[in-house]
């Protein structure tokens, strides 16, 4: 099967259940191409059975499924990847568990950074914060799109920008070098995820993003 990595990464609702799983509906309807499994505080189990209804969701559409942090719930679902952060395992050491196959994802912030993690074996790159963004607490200073393009010049696998992005930002993101984007709040705490999914998959198209699997041009 095809993995798309480019496009429109939609992010679950750190909080899971019955809500994120509709969004999840709504946006694999709307044509999504990547679907990232991303629950916060809840158990091993919860996650698990989680990831498999996203998966159930994701699967019969051809949507590639990511799951964040846990490498070993995303092989135990059977998902296509993994995207990893700095307090997560390391891309290398995710990389010897789950084998060639496995498509892995790391967060950069900096070009030195992103050139590491490619050399570890990261398929593609998270990059952000692009815009602040009340979603996630912590994060250090918007990059901006000039931030997004460092980063994108100094690797050549696909560069995914995240944080407070929005339909409206998506141009300038896909200028500076962006092969797509990752939401939460855009999509998973839309009024409608559908209509907002569709929203922002015109964005990208109108932009010139490459929304194909990796080498199959503009
Ligand atoms: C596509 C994408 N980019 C970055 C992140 C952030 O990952 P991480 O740094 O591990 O932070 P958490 O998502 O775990 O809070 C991501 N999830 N996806
Ligand atoms: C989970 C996450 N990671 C980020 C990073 O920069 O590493 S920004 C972010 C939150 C993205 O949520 P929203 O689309 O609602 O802004
Ligand atoms: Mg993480």
């Amino acid at each position: 099967m095809t993995r798309r990595l480019g496009g429109l990464h939609v992010l679950t609702d750190a909080r899971g259940g019955r809500a994120a799983l509709v969004a999840v509906a709504a946006a694999v309807a709307a044509g999504a191409p990547v679907v990232q499994v991303r629950a916060k505080d809840c158990t091993d189990r919860v996650l698990y059975d989680f990831a498999t209804e996203v998966l159930a969701l994701c699967a019969p559409a051809g949507v590639t499924c990511l799951v964040n942090d846990r490498v070993d719930v995303a092989l135990a679902v059977g998902a296509a990847g993994t995207h990893l952060g700095a307090t997560d395992l390391p891309v290398a050491a995710a990389r010897r568990v789950a084998g060639p196959g496995h498509l892995i994802g790391g967060t950069a912030r900096d070009p030195e950074r992103a050139r590491q993690l490619v050399a570890e074996g990261a398929d593609y790159l998270g990059v952000g914060p692009s815009w602040p963004t009340t979603t996630k607490a912590g994060l250090p200073d918007a990059l901006g799109p000039e931030g997004i393009r460092a980063v994108a010049e100094a690797v050549d696998v696909p560069v995914i920008a995240i944080g407070g992005v929005t339909a409206e930002r998506v141009a300038d993101l896909v200028v500076a070098g962006a092969a797509g984007v990752a939401v939460v709040g855009a999509v998973s705490a839309a009024p409608d995820p559908g209509a907002a999914t569709t929203e922002l998959l015109r964005a990208l198209a109108m932009a010139g993003a490459r929304t194909g699997p990796p080498g199959s041009g503009p």
